[in-house]
């Protein structure tokens, strides 16, 4: 009988179009070796130019798909990624609070487009109920303005927005700096540079930037692989670390589809294999 992998859950919103979201989740945990399982709070219609629609779930499906998986399978890392409401976010904390599986929090607010995917309103609860959960959060710089009014526009000022974001109590916060893209006013430019701290540790992470518009899903996919290298065991630095790298492949390899910005490509690392055997 074959070994089961580490078992890895995602808690998140569905993406139509395949790119982001619960889909992008359960493609990263199979490219990365672990089972993936899914609670779904919400679904959305969407393609590479935008969120057409998006509906959420009641408190109660999201209750039990979790103690569905939690009950019987049981789960060694978590990955939250779209949880639309301030009730659903408070529900999904609360049902974290009981785990001793590491949480990585990704705290989506908008998509690419620019559509929300977080009510204005949860913000407070994703402050106070749902950051304090986290072992590692994942905020962009969008996420980081909203969540702290802190506007970062250099590597210097990302330092001060991981301290503002670690006064809400996760343990770790990794600040992405993908949109730090060298706008007039932005550092930024060839490297895509993300700092990883606890307020103790300082891991700046840096890679090529890619000069790729097809990079619909990286926040997700970054999270989910975060999750699965905790969930094999490795220390946060560790887990973050190759999955940067992860990330890294799949925006070298990110195609078009459709009209507008297309996903990265979850299975790159099975393709390039391929390719050179
Ligand atoms: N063009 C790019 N080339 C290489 N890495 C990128 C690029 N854009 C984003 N990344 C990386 O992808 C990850 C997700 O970052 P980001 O795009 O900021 O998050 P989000 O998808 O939540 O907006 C980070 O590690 C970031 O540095
Ligand atoms: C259902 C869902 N969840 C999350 C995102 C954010 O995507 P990204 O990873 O590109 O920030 C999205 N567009 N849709």
């Amino acid at each position: 009988m074959t070994e089961a992998p580490p078992r890895v859950l995602t808690v998140a919103g569905s993406d139509s179009g395949g790119g982001a979201g619960i889909q992008a989740d359960l493609k990263t945990m199979l490219a990365l070796g672990v089972h993936g399982m899914s609670v779904i709070t919400a679904v959305t219609a969407q393609n590479s130019l935008g969120v057409q629609g998006a509906w959420e779930l009641p408190v109660e499906a999201v209750r039990a798909q979790y103690r569905s998986v939690v009950d019987d399978i049981g789960v060694q890392a978590v990955k939250t990624g779209m949880l639309a409401t301030a009730e659903l976010v408070e529900t999904v904390a609360e049902l974290l609070s009981g785990t001793n599986a590491p949480v990585v929090v990704d705290p989506v607010s908008v998509s690419k487009h620019g559509d929300a995917l977080l009510a204005a309103s949860a913000l407070d609860a994703v402050r106070t109920a749902l950051l304090p959960v986290a072992t590692v959060a994942t905020p962009n710089l969008d996420e980081v303005a909203q969540l702290t009014g802190i506007r970062v526009r250099s590597e210097d000022r990302m330092r001060d927005a991981a301290g503002a974001v670690l006064e809400y109590g996760p343990k770790w916060v990794l600040i992405k700096g993908g949109h730090l893209t060298g706008d007039p006013g932005r550092e930024g430019g060839d490297q895509a540079v993300d700092l990883l701290t606890d307020g103790i540790e300082e891991h700046w992470l840096r890679a090529p930037r890619h000069d790729n518009r097809h990079t619909h899903g990286t926040g997700c996919t970054l999270a989910s692989a975060i999750a699965a290298q905790l969930a094999k065991g490795q220390s946060v630095p560790q887990a973050v670390t190759a999955a940067k790298d992860y990330v890294t492949g799949a925006v070298a390899a990110g195609f078009a589809l459709g009209g507008g910005i297309g996903p990265v490509d979850h299975g790159w690392a099975f393709r390039k294999a391929r390719t050179a055997g």
